[in-house]
């Protein structure tokens, strides 16, 4: 079994890239954001303030959350209820950092990614021999012994303008400018309790700054074909 791990800031590439890395080479992909985003939904659904510390890691212990795994349909469900899209409007990404810093969250999230990457064949999915795991902590933490691990990384601007086209449609000065709490003052949030801008030992760094999508895809490749994964 193949284990690919990948972290860096938002807007570098992780998801789409990660998905795409998966689908080529037939492995099972994980979105560990996305459990944070649903754990902060949860939470919010549940009427718990978020910055009551132990009531949120009592809810999160006991959130129904089933992953999908497939990198063509990677479906989030909450209690049997499909929250793909919920967990990505801009009320959950402004607030999912509270949730993400919370240790005692974070505690419970690895411990299910760590089971989720043991067992790529979860939610059904059959790939079957691996699974490409993204966030901000998979490298350093969650799966330190992964056979390739890849630091993606991207200028400001260039993550600035990718969110802008992704959330607006646009990359004009306006967007960019309210794309920046999402992107900038995030990272700084999520930054105080993981390392994700430097690569650490072993964890190769992918710049996509000046990559289009198709190259970032095929530099991450690389690096997995060098790791003779
Ligand atoms: N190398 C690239 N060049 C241009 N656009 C990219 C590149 N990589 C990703 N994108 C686009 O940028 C946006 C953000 O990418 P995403 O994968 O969501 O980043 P992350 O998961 O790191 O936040 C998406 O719309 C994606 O298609
Ligand atoms: N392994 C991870 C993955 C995500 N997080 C946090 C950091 C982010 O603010 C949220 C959401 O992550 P996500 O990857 O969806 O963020 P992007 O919008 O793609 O940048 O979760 C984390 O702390 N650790």
């Amino acid at each position: 079994m193949v284990t690919i791990a990948v972290d860096g800031p938002s807007g570098s590439g992780k998801s789409s890239v990660s998905k795409a890395v998966a689908a080529r080479l037939g492995l099972a992909y994980l979105d560990t954001g996305a459990m944070y985003r649903a754990a902060t939904l949860w939470c919010v659904r549940s009427g718990v303030a978020l910055d009551d510390t132990a009531a949120v890691a009592a809810a999160v212990r006991a959130m129904p959350l089933e992953m999908g795994v497939d990198p063509a349909a990677p479906g989030v469900a909450l209690d049997g209820d499909d929250v793909a899209a919920a967990i990505r409007t801009t009320d959950v990404t402004a607030v999912v950092s509270q949730v993400a810093t919370n240790l005692d969250v974070r505690d419970e999230l690895r411990r299910r990614q760590r089971a989720i990457i043991a067992d790529e064949t979860v939610g059904g999915f059959s790939g079957g021999h691996g699974i490409v795991a993204e966030g901000r902590d998979i490298t350093t933490v969650v799966a330190p012994d992964a056979d390739a691990r890849v630091l993606l990384v991207a200028s400001e601007e260039a993550r600035l303008r990718r969110r802008s086209l992704e959330v607006h449609g646009v990359a004009d000065a306006t967007s960019v400018e309210a794309t920046r709490d999402q992107v900038l003052r995030r990272d700084r949030d999520d930054s105080t309790v993981s390392t994700f801008h430097v690569a650490a030992d072993g964890v190769v760094t992918v710049d996509s700054s000046d990559l289009d999508f198709e190259q970032t895809v095929e530099a991450v490749l690389t690096v997995v074909e060098r790791a003779a994964v």
